[in-house]
């Protein structure tokens, strides 16, 4: 049976039917907000590659997560900019209990129980060169030795009461060594979202911008870490080993060029999904939409829904509470 008995176009002819055949729902539920963390109190920090992003103090953090719960965005991820004083060569500060991150931690929890933390395992923030390992005399990321920092790190932001820890860092084993750690200090509640097809992407510029690591890397690249862009099968066996070592939910990272890898991930191991809309994304829709190049709105809308039918179950997207207010008609 073909045209006229079939006619794609009856359904779509009025609102009533697109809404009764619409497959896919985006809602405030499906988003988490990635906030910058600084030191002071009252301060907000504009970070000028991504119009509408801030860095926080603490004080200031709050309220943003207040306004998150409000709008029904379940979760926070925090990523610090710390002061320049905070970098060394071994990163030590990222497991300071007293840490910029671990406070953060401590002060979401305590006012804002339910909403829910995630903290990320990496040390670029804190390291002098800008890797998100050690590094040796050639400037290669050790993996080993990098891992029983990120092991340091993780119980610290545990041990704040980080719901979930996020090693972001792509060592070989660091799933598994974080997940004996917390189960060794009776940490069992902790989740791990691995960030495992983490691509060694150009988008993360204006993040670099934003946590002040861009300066430090100069034009040291993250290549022997992080996955090369043409791969695919390569995510899958990243996904396959950190399910293994006991992640909880998975990361896929950028989004909207990686959006075949969502798909295939989902579809083989139907675990919790996660997508990360990265910096580079949003700033060229928020630049294209200032120019009045774009409706920004429909246009970052459009790309989140693409992102949950390609297989997300939540979007980390700096959209997040502007996205959780247009879905809520505001
Ligand atoms: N671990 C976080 C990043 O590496 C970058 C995220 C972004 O570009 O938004
Ligand atoms: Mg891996």
């Amino acid at each position: 049976m073909g045209f006229p008995a079939i006619r794609m176009r009856r359904m779509r002819r009025d609102a009533f039917s697109r809404a009764l055949m619409r497959e896919t729902v985006l809602t405030p539920a499906d988003l988490i907000l990635p906030v910058f963390v600084r030191e002071g109190r009252g301060v907000r920090e504009p970070v000028a590659s991504m119009p509408g992003v801030e860095r926080l103090a603490i004080d200031e953090l709050l309220k943003v997560g207040e306004e998150a719960l409000r709008l029904g965005v379940p979760a926070l991820a925090l990523f610090p900019a710390p002061d320049a004083a905070a970098k060394s060569e071994d990163a030590r500060e990222a497991w300071n209990p007293d840490g910029l991150v671990q406070r953060a931690v401590r002060a979401l929890k305590q006012r804002l129980p339910e909403l829910g933390v995630i903290t990320d395992v990496a040390l670029d923030p804190y390291t002098t060169h800008g890797q998100d390992g050690l590094i040796d005399a050639s400037g290669y990321v050790l993996n080993d030795e990098t891992t029983a920092a990120l092991v340091r790190q993780a119980l610290a932001q545990a041990e704040a009461g980080a719901d979930f820890v996020a090693p972001s860092d792509m060592m070989d084993g660091r799933i598994g060594a974080i997940r004996q750690a917390l189960e060794a200090a009776g940490l069992i509640h902790t989740r791990i979202l691995a960030y495992s097809a983490k691509y060694a992407s150009s988008f993360y510029g204006p993040f670099r911008d934003a946590v002040g690591s861009a300066a430090s890397l100069g034009k040291g690249g993250k290549h022997t870490y992080q996955m090369d862009v043409a791969n695919g099968d390569e995510a899958l066996r990243e996904v396959a080993l950190d399910l293994e070592e006991g992640a909880d939910a998975v990361m896929v990272k950028p989004g909207l060029p990686y959006l075949d890898i969502v798909r295939r991930v989902k579809e083989r191991f139907g675990a919790p999904t996660f997508v990360y809309q990265v910096s580079g994304e949003y700033a060229m829709l928020k630049a294209a939409g200032r120019n009045g190049w774009i409706d920004e709105r429909a246009c970052a809308l459009e790309a989140l829904v693409g992102i949950k039918r390609a297989g997300a179950d939540a979007i980390l997207t700096y959209f997040a509470l502007d996205a959780a207010r247009w879905l809520r008609g505001g």
